[in-house]
């Protein structure tokens, strides 16, 4: 209901440097591999135009739900001209907002600024919790004002699973009368990089995961489970009400977080060094610290393995690399057309039994890729699939879904 209105838009993160991933450009213009071929971007912009056309459909209504993008020095150009290149993947221009965050210098260890290249200090974009500053810099909240948006899905670049505008989760949040939410999922092991959140002496906030104690991290309760396992997915929800009252008396509160990092830069005389470990400090602000702000915080559980798998690593990494995100979007998919009665084929013809597109992990898994512009989250599919058997790859686009109703 809130979408038919126009009432809600989303807002990525987008202005972090992809360090661990090892690449030059925005982590969203990333292709991890599918069959087809689509980059972070893409699948995200057709998720915002599906579910606009989801609730068009149900409301009989036109609406829109804004993408606002927050990038930094290094993500603003490339970004403007990936979108500009793709044509919007579809959506209207003027209802994708990108605006700037803030940079600050990097540190030594003896807190000195470091000098990138003779007369040009070392910068870095002021963390994610530099949202609140460049909505206030960039006008962004008069924006939301403007277009009616009073509810905000606000989510990092890199989950490849990420639900845009999720309706549950909003309506979730709106129901309980919420000012600012957290999505999480149960936490895989006690040394997973993910954020907890939980409360600290009676109030709601996320320890990130290089700030919690190991010795914390690996309690356990009486059955087991781990006692910190509500793990931060970075999908958080904000009403533009709690957004403007962090922006007129909190965001200066925002504590820095210290990230070791390693900084280009030039010695004593003037030589350029690239480091082999890090030799400098990068303060950061992060986008959950205003949790303690919330008069009503909200916490939604989901499962992982429909909606968490992030890409942080490169390829040859265990956990979070291209081959995960695309598996883990493969095996849902897989799953959704099982469950809409398809059979579907190994890629040397072989049926595969329907638990074996079940797991992320498998690598036997079908390559069945289902576009975001014919399912949001595997809905209407039956029609389409009921009975048929798909060959690996089977990419479910626009064209074979008019292929297949045809039929
Ligand atoms: C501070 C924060 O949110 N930490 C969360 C983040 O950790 P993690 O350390 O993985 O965070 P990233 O460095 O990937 O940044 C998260 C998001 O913030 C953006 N970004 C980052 C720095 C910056 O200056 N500007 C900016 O926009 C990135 O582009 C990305 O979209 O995701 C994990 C889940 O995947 C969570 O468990 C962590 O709790």
């Amino acid at each position: 209901m809130k979408i038919s209105e126009n009432r809600v838009g989303v807002l990525l993160l987008a202005g972090g440097q992809g360090t661990r991933l090892g690449v030059q450009y925005p982590k969203g213009m990333y292709n991890v591999g599918l069959p087809s071929g689509k980059t972070l971007y893409q699948i995200q912009a057709e998720r915002i135009l599906k579910i606009q056309e989801l609730s068009d459909r149900k409301h009989g209504s036109k609406c829109t739900v804004p993408w606002y993008i927050m990038t930094s020095e290094f993500t603003l150009a490339p970004t403007e001209k990936f979108f500009k290149e793709n044509n919007y993947f579809g959506l209207e221009s003027s209802n994708i907002v990108m605006f700037e965050q803030r940079m600050v210098p990097a540190l030594d260890s003896d807190q000195k600024i470091i000098m990138q290249d003779k007369g040009k200090l070392a910068m870095a974009p002021d963390g994610n919790g530099g949202l609140y500053q460049a909505l206030v810099d960039n006008e962004v909240l008069e924006d939301m004002k403007k277009r009616g948006v009073e509810y905000l899905h606000v989510y990092c670049v890199d989950n490849i699973l990420v639900k845009m505008a999720d309706p549950v989760f909003i309506g979730f949040c709106v129901s309980k009368g919420a000012d600012c939410g957290a999505k999480v999922v149960e936490k895989a092991y006690p040394a997973e990089p993910v954020g907890v959140v939980c409360r600290v002496r009676g109030v709601a906030q996320v320890v990130e995961y290089n700030e919690i104690r190991e010795i914390t991290a690996e309690r356990r309760g009486p059955g087991g489970e781990l006692m910190f396992s509500a793990g931060n997915i970075c999908n958080h929800f904000f009403t533009r009400a709690f957004l403007q009252e962090v922006a007129e008396k909190y965001k200066d509160q925002l504590k820095q977080h210290i990230a070791l990092k390693k900084v280009p830069c030039v010695d004593m005389c003037g030589n350029h060094v690239t480091p082999t470990r890090p030799n400098g400090i990068k303060l950061e602000k992060f986008v959950f610290d205003v949790f303690p702000f919330s008069r009503s915080f909200v916490v939604f559980e989901v499962l992982r393995e429909d909606e968490f798998s992030p890409l942080k690593n490169a390829d040859g990494a265990a956990t979070d690399s291209p081959t995960t995100a695309r598996n883990a979007l493969l095996a849902q998919h897989s799953r959704w057309a099982t469950a809409a009665g398809a059979t579907l084929l190994d890629e040397h013809g072989n049926l595969l039994p329907p638990t074996a597109s079940v797991s992320a992990g498998d690598n036997q898994a079908a390559r069945c890729e289902i576009s975001p512009l014919v399912s949001y989250f595997g809905e209407g599919l039956e029609k389409l699939l009921r009975g048929r058997t798909l060959p690996s790859p089977f990419i479910l686009d626009e064209k074979m879904a008019k292929e297949l109703q045809a039929q």
